[in-house]
């Protein structure tokens, strides 16, 4: 059974459209949002967590969205943003820590909300950080620490818009990691939008194209072809498919 399914979804921001007419997305994915700028992948993302309105049909779980209540919807999703909070005057641990919030019922922080936390931030390499001022940190660390924040709610549903923008090789691959871990431990959908194809490419289960707000593709990463990644992107294109599964590291095409 679908956690998302879309039929005749339309949004509309301005002069831009967006038109998906059937999607079906499921538990356990590790879903790519793609496309050029302005292709419509915020938009989309934005409606689907209910922060823009939309019209057709939208079903969570097999329920209306617009018909879930808000208390409800903030349990099963998070969402980090493209442009994050700057301006938080907490330490690391708190911020991240508040991203259990809304799996709080409005009451404090349990003793499990404070483990979940410490543990998160040592997977993710940012138990140096936790007393330190989110506002002290750089750009890339800052984006590692909203990303942490949007995955500590163990949310079914997970938004991320460019989670990997600023952030080193190493972390990116050390977040890819977890994501896969994530998907598979809760049974999450985890939609993506990336901008990274070769990261889309090597990482994700599938991948939703978007083209002036339209779905051009939905493909797993073997049924991506050069010419269409050639027409997607406007440039010749040549697809390398790595020889060895196994290997964790990072592939970097050189002249
Ligand atoms: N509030 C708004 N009013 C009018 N047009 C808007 C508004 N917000 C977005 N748009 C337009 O909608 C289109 C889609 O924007 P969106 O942010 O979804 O693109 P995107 O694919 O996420 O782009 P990027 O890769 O640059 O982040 C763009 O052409 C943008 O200019």
């Amino acid at each position: 059974m679908s956690l998302i399914s879309l039929k005749k979804f339309r949004v509309k921001k301005g002069s831009f459209y967006l038109k998906i007419d059937d999607l079906y997305l499921s538990s356990g994915e590790l879903v790519a949002i793609c496309g050029r700028n302005g292709s419509g992948k915020t938009t989309f993302i934005k409606a689907l967590t209910g922060l823009i309105p939309y019209k057709g049909s939208y079903l969570l779980n097999s329920q209306e969205f617009k018909k879930i209540p808000d208390k409800e919807k903030y349990r099963v999703i998070s969402y980090l943003p493209q442009e994050g909070r700057l301006g938080l005057p907490f330490d690391v641990f708190y911020v991240v820590l508040s991203g259990r919030f809304p799996i709080t019922d409005g009451k404090k922080y349990r003793p499990k909300d404070f483990v979940a936390t410490e543990k998160i931030l040592e997977k993710l390499e940012l138990t140096s950080f936790k007393a330190r001022p989110f506002q002290q940190l750089s750009g890339g660390e800052k984006r590692r620490v909203l990303l942490v924040r949007a995955l500590n709610r163990e949310a079914k549903l997970l938004f991320l818009d460019e989670p990997f923008s600023g952030v080193d090789l190493l972390h990116q691959q050390k977040i890819l990691q977890f994501l896969r871990f994530y998907v598979q431990e809760l049974n999450a959908l985890v939609l993506v939008v990336v901008h990274e194809l070769s990261l889309a490419l090597r990482h994700f289960d599938r991948l939703l194209f978007l083209e002036n707000g339209m779905l051009m593709g939905d493909l797993t990463p073997e049924e991506v072809t050069e010419s269409f990644l050639s027409r997607l992107i406007g440039l010749p294109t040549k697809l390398l498919r790595p020889k060895d599964p196994n290997f964790d590291g990072i592939y970097l095409v050189g002249r």
